[in-house]
């Protein structure tokens, strides 16, 4: 579950009670990140943790090493069909090189056009909406996705 609510605090219990395996928030919308990482734990959930494109990833770095999977947003957070925001690759590229093993997740404008450059910067967890919804053929163009991280996951292997 990608949380993008206020007060996000009150909803790990009931996402947990309803089936939720991992709980994602917003580093800016909560004061105290460690107590809620702790809360989604102790509830039996994988921990991710989301900046919003204004938020460098300096900010979530201290706590890289206690969630499973940061999520960098490549939009504004609020709705579908926004453009990728390229300049957020580094943000990436940055968090693969410091935390080779944490899963990464890029939301926003993700699509065929966009895929290589997440893929390349070490993305290996996509998000995508318009893309494959307004697709003719949404098989194929998850399976590209899906590919493109996958190769690029392989190569970063054999490059160790
Ligand atoms: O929730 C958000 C943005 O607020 C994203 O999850 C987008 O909705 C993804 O859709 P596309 O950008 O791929 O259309």
């Amino acid at each position: 579950m990608h949380m993008m609510v206020a007060r996000q605090e009150q909803w790990v219990k009931p996402m947990a009670v309803a089936g939720a395996n991992q709980y994602t928030f917003h580093l800016e919308a909560t004061d105290n990140p460690g107590a809620l990482i702790k809360d989604i734990r102790e509830n039996g959930m994988k921990v991710g943790l989301a900046i919003k494109p204004g938020t460098t990833v300096e900010h979530l770095a201290p706590w890289a090493n206690q969630i499973d999977m940061a999520l960098v947003m490549t939009v504004e957070p609020g709705f579908g069909g926004q453009k990728f925001m390229e300049d957020m690759m580094p943000k990436v590229q940055w968090l693969r090189t410091q935390f080779p093993s944490l899963d990464i997740e890029v939301d926003g404008g993700v699509g065929p056009d966009t895929i290589h450059k997440c893929a390349e910067a070490g993305a290996n967890m996509i998000v995508s909406g318009s893309a494959i919804m307004k697709s003719a053929d949404p098989r194929s163009v998850i399976n590209l996705l899906r590919n493109v991280c996958s190769e690029a996951a392989q190569k970063r292997c054999l490059d160790r």
